[in-house]
């Protein structure tokens, strides 16, 4: 079978106005496909320039492949079944700034080079106070980018469009924040700094698409199917959403909306953000405790079973939605999106890959749901307790499987279970939660409760009860 190479090139090669930081499955998925998205309607006739941001990585594989993959995009959108494939063929080049730092720091020359996207993974934005200007390369994501604008800077040229797509608050202004303090830090001086500022635009973005990657168990048919052999297919769902906080201006620099792509410019994304963390990623981090130490293994065996559908409906409904600043109506729409996207029949997403690092995302994804419950309703909200008591056994060691977190939180859990009273100990660990826990009336008990009931008769017993009793 012949492999995926030039060949099979459809569309013209455009000139790079994109530096990329990620070769990984999510951006391959959603900056380069939108780009091509954009490309086919001739709207941006722009090409990629990915920068490998690690020493090691994939762009040598896709230079096997003369920089072309296919996504493979499958499941149901708007209520019809998707199942899309394309080549993307917008990947112009690839660079590795371990191997040829030169050939990194020469994109600074390239005056039709507009955009850098990135996703570095939240580990990605960071300093490193090791980090040096004369490193080949530095170290750090935000390192080797203040080496990049510095030397655009030097040569006397406009500034970039930022938009980093790490999944963390406020992306763009830590990115920002952080080659600021670089450019302190290796004296660039003023004149640098006020370039940085004023010549360059930094977005905070949201995305969200599920992309499960590498199909590899049905690889070897797609290929048979397709005819070639690719080894960097990607999987998504066909739903996306970018938000985009920044200056409308954008809109027209890069015109995702008019190729029809869901993107919205705003100079607010909070509410978006609170949308899919709270109704995506807090029903994510409830389900995936219980639904495993009921036996089960990926969302859409949860969404299957007529117990746990119910349990996760309910949640949304009753203790998500009443605590999200949007209206009702939106909130219900994105609900029933994302209960259609959990169904997929055709993505496997393990419970045991969402709940790694658990204890920071419960934090993160469900405590702020949970405290804004109490404080309009005066009482805890059932599900996410039980969610938070699940979480207890699983770290106390007391299921089937172990907790897959931190060095420091396991750690953490390994002292607090040795303490007389581990459910007080735990709920207050502040160094977990950011707080103490037990301040709220009531919270131990009912974990006290929840354990009884999942040790003495089981997780799935504990949500029909909750399901008998509704709100
Ligand atoms: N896969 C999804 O469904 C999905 C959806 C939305 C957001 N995300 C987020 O996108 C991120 C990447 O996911 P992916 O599926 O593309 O993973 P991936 O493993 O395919 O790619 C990871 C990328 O991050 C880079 N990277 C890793 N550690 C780094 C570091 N310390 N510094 C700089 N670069 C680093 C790698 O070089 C690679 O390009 C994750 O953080 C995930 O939370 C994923
Ligand atoms: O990717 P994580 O591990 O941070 O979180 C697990 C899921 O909640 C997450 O991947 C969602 O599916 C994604 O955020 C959807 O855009």
């Amino acid at each position: 079978m012949k492999q995926l190479d030039n060949s099979f090139r459809k569309l013209p090669k455009y000139p790079t106005k994109v530096i990329q930081f990620g070769e990984g499955n999510f951006l391959r998925a959603f900056v380069d496909w939108q780009i091509q998205q954009m490309n086919k309607k001739d709207l941006f006739k722009g090409g990629v320039a990915v920068v490998q941001p690690i020493e090691n990585g994939m762009t040598k594989m896709l230079d096997e492949q003369d920089d072309l993959y296919t996504v493979l995009l499958e499941g149901k959108l708007n209520g019809e079944k998707v199942q899309d494939h394309e080549i993307v063929e917008d990947i112009n080049e690839t660079i590795r700034p371990y191997e040829d730092y030169q050939a990194y720091l020469d994109l600074a020359k390239n005056d039709d080079i507009e955009f850098i996207f990135s996703n570095t993974t939240e580990a990605g934005i960071a300093f490193d106070e090791n980090d040096k200007l004369t490193d080949k390369p530095q170290n750090s994501y935000p390192g080797k980018l203040t080496a990049l604008l510095y030397e655009r800077f030097k040569l006397g040229k406009k500034g970039f469009q930022i938009i980093p797509c790490e999944l963390i608050n406020h992306n763009g202004n830590t990115l920002k924040e952080i080659v600021l303090k670089y450019a302190k830090l290796w004296d660039l001086g003023a004149d640098f700094e006020a370039w940085v500022n004023n010549e360059n635009d930094f977005y905070a973005t949201l995305v969200d698409r599920i992309v499960p990657g590498y199909p590899k168990d049905r690889a070897a048919d797609l290929e048979k199917e397709w005819q070639y052999h690719d080894n960097l297919i990607v999987k998504a769902e066909p739903f996306l959403i970018f938000v985009i906080e920044g200056d409308k201006k954008l809109e027209k620099l890069l015109p995702l909306k008019a190729a029809g792509l869901n993107v919205v410019v705003t100079d607010d994304m909070q509410p978006y953000r609170n949308r899919k963390v709270s109704l995506l990623n807090g029903p994510h981090t409830t389900m995936s405790p219980i639904a495993r130490l009921a036996g089960i293994e990926t969302v859409g065996e949860v969404m299957s079973d007529t117990d746990f559908y119910k349990f996760v409906n309910d949640e949304m409904y009753q203790e998500i939605i009443p605590t999200v600043a949007l209206p009702k109506d939106e909130l219900t729409a994105y609900a029933e999106g994302v209960k259609e996207r959990f169904e997929n029949p055709y993505v496997r997403h393990e419970l045991s890959s969402i709940a790694l690092n658990s204890i920071s995302k419960f934090k993160a994804r469900l405590l702020p749901t949970f405290k804004r419950y109490v404080a309009a309703e005066g009482k805890l909200p059932k599900r996410i307790t039980l969610a938070l008591a699940s979480y207890l056994k699983i770290y106390a060691g007391e299921a089937d499987f172990k907790p897959q977190d931190t060095p420091e939180t396991l750690a953490a859990f390994e002292k607090l279970v040795k303490a007389d009273d581990y459910v007080e100990a735990a709920l207050g660990a502040t160094e977990l939660w950011g707080e103490d826990l037990n301040q709220f009336d009531g919270l131990k008990a009912l974990i006290l409760e929840d354990l009884e009931l999942i040790n003495q008769q089981g997780a799935r017993k504990a949500v029909q009860l909750i399901n008998q009793e509704g709100k």
